[in-house]
């Protein structure tokens, strides 16, 4: 499920859980004691229970968990589309509770995300109006933003004379035209064939390291989230929170054949494996 396809609703309050870990020093984004439900009297249903999560500044965190465990909930809690009942999400030292600027998120559905009566350039710098910024300098940055994504001289095709991939580079290249600190991607690569999402988690994977930004990517992915991230987070359970954390380790030198064949990387998926079942 996306997040614009969700109706906010109203739920019932969970308890605080009781012991919250302190922020660290470096920390761009942080959540202490996350907890969300949906409905409520006998409709209640609890989703994300006391979760806490850290992500340094530059760094590439994934979430994974089974489906339905609430990974979509988390990233539009992170986001500010809604607000959980209690707990605390700070980003540069604020706290949440509403859309932020220093964060963008990418949807699965660029088919829904990208606007088809504007050009792919338009789409990139409309969002940049909200900064501020004039009509050159938004049509130079949303050029500059398409040719990171590889797309170059493309700025004038409509959303739906590219195919798949290509719309979601401008997705991606409009999340990053808008400088964010903090990438929130929910399944970015899901709607996708194969060979696809591999040159999409190549380029995501490129432009965080030469541009620093910080993202944190909701998959339900094992390899995926293993062979992008500096830190895999699973979450299980109902109500869910955190119940391991993986530091890959892989380094900035990672490709798709040698990084997933090394026994670090199948000792890792079966980690996560073994806990998605187990818990
Ligand atoms: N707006 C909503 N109102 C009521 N229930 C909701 C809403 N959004 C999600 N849910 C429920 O919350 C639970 C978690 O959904 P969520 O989409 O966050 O999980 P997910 O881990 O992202 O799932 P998937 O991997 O299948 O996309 C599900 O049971 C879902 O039906």
């Amino acid at each position: 499920m996306t997040i614009q396809d969700q109706p906010v609703q109203d739920a019932t309050v969970l308890p605080a859980p009781v012991q919250q870990a302190p922020a660290h020093d470096g920390d761009v984004m942080t959540v202490r004691g996350l907890s969300m439900s949906y409905g409520a009297g006998a409709s209640f249903n609890p989703i994300l229970a006391g979760l806490d999560l850290d992500t340094a500044a530059g760094e590439f965190v994934a979430i994974v968990g089974p489906s339905g465990v609430g990974k979509t909930t988390l990233l539009r809690c992170l986001s500010g589309l809604i607000r959980p009942q209690s707990g605390t999400i700070t980003v540069s030292g604020d706290v949440i509770d509403g859309p932020h600027p220093d964060l963008a998120v990418v949807f699965q559905d660029y088919s829904r995300s990208l606007m088809p009566w504007m050009t792919t350039l338009e789409n990139i710098a409309f969002p940049l109006q909200g900064k501020g910024m004039g009509k050159t300098e938004r049509t130079a940055a949303a050029e500059k933003n398409l040719a990171a994504v590889g797309l170059a001289g493309q700025g004038h095709k409509y959303p739906w004379e590219m195919s798949g991939g290509m719309q979601q580079r401008v997705a991606i290249a409009r999340a990053l035209a808008y400088e964010a600190k903090v990438l929130l991607m929910d399944e970015p690569f899901a709607s996708v064939d194969a060979q696809t999402r591999f040159d999409l988690e190549d380029l995501v994977l490129n432009l965080q390291q030469e541009l620093g930004v910080t993202i944190l990517l909701v998959t339900h992915d094992i390899d995926e989230a293993l062979y992008l991230a500096d830190k895999v987070v699973v979450i299980a359970n109902k109500p869910a929170s955190v119940v391991d954390v993986i530091e890959t380790g892989f380094g900035d030198q990672r490709d798709q054949l040698e990084t997933k064949a090394d026994p670090r990387f199948a000792e890792a998926r079966a980690r996560i494996m073994h806990r998605l079942r187990k818990d």
